[in-house]
Order: C-alpha cells, then sequence, then structure tokens
C-alpha cells in the first residue's frame, strides 16, 4: 500500500569534523539497502561530503537564508547550497525556531526560496511537552504546515518532505511512542489529502526524536511513517546504518 521510498537523514546539527565526513562516507559506502540516504552536515562540510559521498548518499543543508542573495552577513543563499551539491535543506527545525526566533512566516519563505533552486526542503514541525500536555499537539503540527501551505500552495509539497519531531523527544531519550508517531502523521498526511490526495500519498512524512537503532523498526513499520530524521545516532556509522535497514 505504501510506495513511498523510505528516507533516512542525518542531522548532524553542530557536530563533526572532517575526519566524520570521512568515516562516515567509507562506511555507507556499502550500504545497498533501499532507503535513500541524506546527510545534513554543517555547511564547513558540505564540499567534502559532497565529493566522498559521491552521489550515493544525498547531501543536505541544515538551514538557508530566505533571501536571494546580497547584504546579509552570516546566511547561505539556496543557490550557494544547490551549487554545494545540495538536495535538500531542513527547514523551521525546532532549535531554530527556539533558539533562533523563526517564525512560521519565516520558515514559509525559506521553504519557497529552497524550491526555486531545486533544492527539497526537510519542513519540521512539533509539539512542546506543554503543548502536548495541554491536548494541543494537533493544533500546533498542523498550524505550522498549514502555514507552509497557505504562503507556498499545496503543488509545493509535491516537491517536499516532512518530518514531525516532537520538541519533548529531541535529545531527550524520549521518543515518542510508534502510536503517537503515527497518529500525529496520519493527521499531517490528511491535512495534506483535504487539497490533493495524490500530493498527501506520495509525499514523505519522517519522524524525528530520539530514534535509535533499537527503536527505529517499530516506528517505521507505522503506515504513515516513511523514514527518519536523525540526531544523535546519525552520528555513528552503525547506528546510522542500522536506522537506514529498520526502513527499508
Ligand atoms: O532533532 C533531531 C533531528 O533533527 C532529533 O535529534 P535526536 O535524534 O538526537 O533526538
Amino acid at each position: 500500500m505504501n510506495k513511498r521510498t523510505p528516507l533516512v537523514a542525518g542531522n548532524w546539527k553542530m557536530n563533526g569534523d572532517p575526519s566524520l565526513v570521512e568515516g562516515m562516507a567509507a562506511a555507507l559506502a556499502g550500504y545497498d539497502g533501499a532507503a535513500q540516504m541524506v546527510i545534513c552536515p554543517p555547511f564547513p562540510f558540505l564540499a567534502q561530503a559532497r565529493e566522498l559521498f559521491a552521489g550515493h548518499v544525498a547531501i543536505g543543508a541544515q538551514n538557508l537564508s530566505d533571501q536571494e542573495e546580497g547584504a546579509y552577513t552570516g546566511e547561505v543563499s539556496a543557490s550557494m547550497l544547490a551549487g554545494a551539491g545540495c538536495g535538500y535543506v531542513i527547514i523551521g527545525h525546532s532549535e531554530r525556531r527556539a533558539l533562533y526566533g523563526e517564525t512560521d512566516a519565516l520558515i514559509a519563505a525559506k521553504f519557497a526560496r529552497a524550491q526555486t533552486e531545486g533544492l527539497v526542503p526537510i519542513l519540521c514541525v512539533g509539539e512542546t511537552l506543554e503543548e502536548r500536555e495541554a491536548g494541543k499537539t494537533e493544533a500546533v503540527v498542523c498550524g505550522q504546515l498549514q502555514a507552509v501551505i497557505d504562503a507556498a500552495g499545496i503543488e509545493a509539497f509535491a516537491r517536499a518532505v516532512v518530518a514531525y519531531e516532537p520538541v519533548w523527544a529531541i535529545g531527550t531519550g524520549m521518543t515518542a511512542s510508534p502510536e503517537q508517531a503515527q497518529e500525529v502523521h496520519a493527521t499531517l498526511r490528511q491535512t495534506v489529502a483535504s487539497y490533493s490526495a495524490d500530493i498527501a500519498a506520495s509525499l514523505p512524512l519522517l519522524y524525528g526524536g530520539s530514534v535509535k537503532a533499537d527503536n527505529a523498526a517499530l516506528l517505521f513499520a507505522q503506515s504513515d511513517i516513511d523514514g527518519g530524521l536523525i540526531g544523535g545516532a546519525s552520528l555513528t556509522a552503525d547506528s546510522f546504518l542500522a536506522i537506514c535497514r529498520a526502513a527499508e
């Protein structure tokens, strides 16, 4: 029933060094399973990653500017990322929303900017623990998704990935249960399906938040979970590979 290609993306956050890129490239080179692997290292390692991953593993960035070019000190443009070999870019990660004040409007602008350069946005949505406990999970995640649908249009989701990352599960070891995650994923897919059944059926929906080798299989067995967005466990080849195998 599910014809979506499994996708496993590693978000290195502000971790790693050139030797991690080297080691990971060597370790992932032998992977011939069905999952599409994406590695999102910090900006300075993109060129090295492009060279060493050599098409076998797709490359993504962790952020981009909403602006095209110009006097935006410290920013990196979508065309620079595309030129550096990126196929994907993470947008609206909860760390950027919480620590850098990224709003739904800015995230929607970044999403659109990424697509103008052919980058596939990995749009992150997720609720805090307080929001979950207040029964607001669905309203929060659907609101975050809706803001981008309103700005970019539903057709844009034919070339996008959405990642559900409950904020309380990120880096805490407290993963959502497969049932909790599936419930939110189904709701997100229904939101898209209310506009287009075809786009909803083909949209990859990733789960992120303390995914490890030993909990990945049960999460990925859920009908609306098409892979994962992996933080800590993407920094070691063994655990990342085991998670990719669990997604097949
Ligand atoms: O934020 C995440 C991926 O973007 C998840 O991080 P962890 O896998 O370390 O919980």
